[in-house]
């Protein structure tokens, strides 16, 4: 730290929040110590995640954008990223296009900047594949019983590119998303670690859901938490195919239409600040 300064944008989807790097106009090289410096909240700006974004040489999409965890870690895929990536490339004028294909470390995604501001994104298709996820185990199944320190936990696991594992819960204000999240994130069925969605059933079409992230703890939302909760419930028969998502910075709609098919997602995305970090 100490020889160079980046230009930075503060954005969040639901309170889910980044520090958005623009790696087009200028060079970005961070290293795992200096993000995690950058996200501190008492050393740095603060983040959950910083997204850096950069130019794509191929044809299939317009901008690469690259997601790193709190802890530093670069990690495949972010919902509420993928909405301020959007809203990031045109607002400061690197787009006109308001259908915006990005590609990202799990592949190939599109936005889509609706007449109300709000960011319709296609998530792509789950991936319910154990070794995909990655999850350990011998056969996919709707549900699985892991052991945690004696206790018997059941989950789904699902994959939106990053790896969740979905709890169902009677109470989500009760719910031991700081203990049990944190122990099923770095639990060994999950090789790549995993984050953590507690999910309350409200009806067939809203859920509650509070999710433990990787890399960066609880959050006040999680897009991708809140797509693989819409899976694992419609797999168990609990919910319809478009959903409420409540979480606790705000609700998500998301739609899914079953096997095979994408999983959509509409939500809001905030600019709040800009400024210059000294790296
Ligand atoms: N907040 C994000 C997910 C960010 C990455 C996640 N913590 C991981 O490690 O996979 C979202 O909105 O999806």
């Amino acid at each position: 730290m100490g020889n160079g300064e980046l230009y930075f944008t503060k954005m969040h989807g639901l309170g889910n929040d980044f520090v958005v790097l623009d790696g087009i106009s200028q060079s970005v090289n961070l290293s795992a110590a200096q993000i995690r410096q950058i996200a501190d909240r008492h050393r740095g700006v603060g983040c959950d995640q910083l997204l850096l974004v950069e130019a794509y040489e191929g044809d299939d999409a317009e901008f690469r954008y690259r997601i790193f965890n709190a802890d530093g870690s670069e990690v495949e895929q972010c919902g509420n990223g993928a909405r301020c990536f959007a809203r990031f490339v045109y607002d400061q004028g690197l787009t006109q296009n308001t259908t915006i294909p990005v590609m990202t470390a799990s592949g190939r995604i599109v936005l889509q900047i609706q007449p109300d501001g709000q960011v319709k994104v296609n998530m792509g298709v789950p991936e319910l594949t154990p070794a995909q996820i990655p999850f350990v185990s011998e056969q996919r199944q709707t549900l699985y019983t892991l052991d945690v320190k004696g206790a018997a936990v059941s989950l789904a696991a699902v994959s939106m590119g990053n790896p969740h594992a979905v709890l169902q819960v009677v109470a989500l204000e009760s719910a031991p998303v700081a203990t049990l999240g944190a122990l099923l994130e770095v639990h060994p069925a999950f090789p790549k670690r995993v984050n953590v969605g507690f999910m309350q059933v409200v009806g067939r079409d809203a859920i509650r859901l509070r999710v433990f992230e990787r890399g960066c703890g609880e959050t006040l939302a999680c897009g991708t938490g809140a797509c693989a909760a819409v899976v694992a419930g419609r797999l168990q028969g609990l919910l319809d195919d478009q959903v409420t998502v409540s979480l606790p910075g705000g609700d998500l709609q998301i739609q899914w239409q079953g096997e095979g098919q994408p999983v959509w997602m509409i939500g809001p995305a905030a600019t709040v600040f800009r400024g210059t970090l000294i790296v």
